[in-house]
């Protein structure tokens, strides 16, 4: 039985305002759950402080998990509207429906089973899980607060003496200035996810990875989908000439570009929302009207109620918390993983430093190949990239060779007909060394794995062309771009 007033730990049952563990890690995301397990594995007393209520952070509540199963869904109910014909298939398009519901709640079907998985491996690797607000006393001590409202919440505010602390306390929603965000009308990329219905026409600001990802979604669900992005080009950081063919394949599929274009403001007025622009080279303004306006202009460090300052660590200019390579803040005792501090903003980057940090707490050891970070954008065809794009090589005076091989040759796409897209293999001129992998296919997201472990082990493009690949598949065509890279592929 529960005493009134007294804490309520979720797992243990104890009671106590004072408590004490070998390693302590704040915030429960991809970096901080994969931390936790991997420290509890290695013998630490540990405990992780989550405030959401939910374990698996933006990743698996608002961010990876639910995306990408509202990109499954919708590219399937496209392709039975519009991709069956050729195939021999006859749909009665009259009887296609698209329950919007449904198709939300499948989406959250999943999520819960990912979470609530996570929570099943807290427990199976005895973690102690506290449901609250995490912040410093002072570089050795933490208090757990209680999150008003949050079913499971910590009573009252418990101190956690912690011989080692890990933040991993993620990011948050890059904000537009003057535009004010109220996830009905006017979303972010968690407002975008749960819709209450689709939208007849979308505006977007922002043609980085969730603008098109989350683009693709409602454009396939019927919305007229408008990007509006500041650069001239959308794509963020893919190689300049994925991109391009992203954007022209995007384009063909009904999606609408505006780039160059400087949002100047937006207003909700009743059920619409009034856009104004400017064109960036000419300074041309317009307006756009949308029933939703999607902002997805970047993310940011989150530290809010962390009390960052009563332990006196650094944080810079863009918000990130400073570490040095082996994520120690000033004090070696508290290390920082994720997307709070340096490097891409992706889960699995997020999950590799976990392990390194903890991994280093117990040995001294551990290691992240920044260079071997991949990316994948899950729009169709996917695109996935990792190592150098030819821009970044260009830059850096590094004189390489190029491989490419189109999908159109490759016999699994044609009998998937699903041809659209290439792999573009990037290659020291002198040692024939991967530099770089770049794809733009069906399953691109999949088949990047191969090019990272190449890259990890030094692989030139002829160890990889040499390997024998099965036949009929999407990575034969992996296969002969490398082949291409340094000599010449045998079906183009
Ligand atoms: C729409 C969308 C789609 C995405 N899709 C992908 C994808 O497909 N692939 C990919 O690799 N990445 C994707 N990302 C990025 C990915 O979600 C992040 O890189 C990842 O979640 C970062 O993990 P993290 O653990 O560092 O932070 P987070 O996942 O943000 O987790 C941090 C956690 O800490 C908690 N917290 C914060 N402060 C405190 C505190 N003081 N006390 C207690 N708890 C606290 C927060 O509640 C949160 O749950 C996507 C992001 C978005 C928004
Ligand atoms: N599949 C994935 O791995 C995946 C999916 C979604 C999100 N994420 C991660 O989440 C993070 C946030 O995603 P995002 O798409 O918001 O950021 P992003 O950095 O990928 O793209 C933001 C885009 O907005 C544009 N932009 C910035 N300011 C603007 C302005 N004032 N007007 C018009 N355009 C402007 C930028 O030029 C850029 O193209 C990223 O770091 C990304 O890695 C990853």
């Amino acid at each position: 039985m529960l005493r009134a007033g007294v804490f309520r730990n979720t797992w243990t049952r104890s009671y106590a305002t004072k408590k004490a563990h070998d390693l302590v890690v704040i915030g429960g995301g991809p970096a901080g759950y994969v931390a936790a397990i991997k420290a509890a594995q290695l013998g630490f007393d540990t405990a992780c402080i989550e405030k959401r209520g939910k374990l698996g952070g933006t990743c698996l509540n608002v961010g990876c998990i639910p995306s990408k199963a509202l990109l499954n869904n919708s590219l399937l109910y496209h392709q039975i509207l519009s991709d069956t014909k050729t195939r021999g298939i006859d749909v009665d398009k009259s009887a296609v429906k698209l329950n919007f519901d449904k198709f939300m709640a499948a989406k959250e079907k999943v999520v819960n089973q990912l979470t609530g998985g996570v929570e099943m491996l807290f427990k199976k690797n005895k973690i102690t899980y506290y449901k609250g607000e995490g912040s410093f006393k002072d570089e050795k001590s933490l208090v757990v607060k209680p999150v008003e409202g949050l079913a499971g919440s910590v009573f009252e505010e418990i101190e956690l003496n912690a011989e080692k602390i890990l933040i991993a306390t993620g990011s948050e929603v890059t904000p537009f200035p003057g535009i004010t965000i109220d996830e009905e009308r006017i979303v972010s990329s968690t407002g975008v996810l749960s819709l209450k219905e689709i939208p007849k026409r979308l505006a977007i600001i922002g043609g980085g990875i969730i603008g098109l990802e989350m683009g693709s979604v409602y454009n396939r669900l019927g919305s007229k989908v408008t990007v509006l992005e500041y650069q001239p080009a959308i794509g963020a950081s893919m190689d300049g000439e994925v991109a391009t063919v992203t954007a022209k394949l995007l384009k063909k599929q009904g999606m609408n570009f505006k780039v160059s274009t400087k949002v100047l403001g937006a207003t909700r007025n009743g059920d619409v929302v009034d856009i104004e622009m400017e064109d960036a080279i000419t300074g041309k303004k317009s307006t756009l009207q949308a029933d939703i306006l999607l902002v997805a202009v970047g993310r940011r460090p989150y530290i809010k109620g962390l009390n960052a300052e009563a332990a006196g660590l650094e944080v810079d200019k863009k918000g990130r918390l400073v570490i040095d390579e082996q994520f120690s803040t000033k004090h070696p005792h508290i290390k920082v993983v994720g997307d709070v501090t340096f490097g891409p903003m992706l889960a699995h980057k997020a999950e590799e430093e976990g392990i390194a940090a903890v991994e280093i707490f117990k040995t001294g050891h551990g290691h992240v190949n920044y260079n071997n970070i991949p990316s994948v954008m899950y729009t169709h065809p996917e695109v996935a990239w990792v190592g150098k794009t030819e821009e970044q090589l260009k830059q850096d005076g590094i004189s390489y060779k190029v491989g490419k091989f189109p999908f159109i040759a490759n016999s699994r796409a044609k009998t998937n007909m699903d041809t659209d897209g290439f792999v573009k293999i990037l290659i020291d001129v002198e040692t024939e060394r991967i530099l770089g992998a770049h794809i733009i296919g069906p399953n691109a997201g999949e088949m990047i794995a191969e090019a990272g472990l190449a890259l990890e082990y030094g692989a030139s493009a002829e160890d990889v062309a040499r390997v024998c690949h099965a036949h009929p598949t999407l990575s034969e065509a992996f296969k002969e771009a490398n082949m291409d890279a340094y000599s010449k592929p045998i079906n183009f």
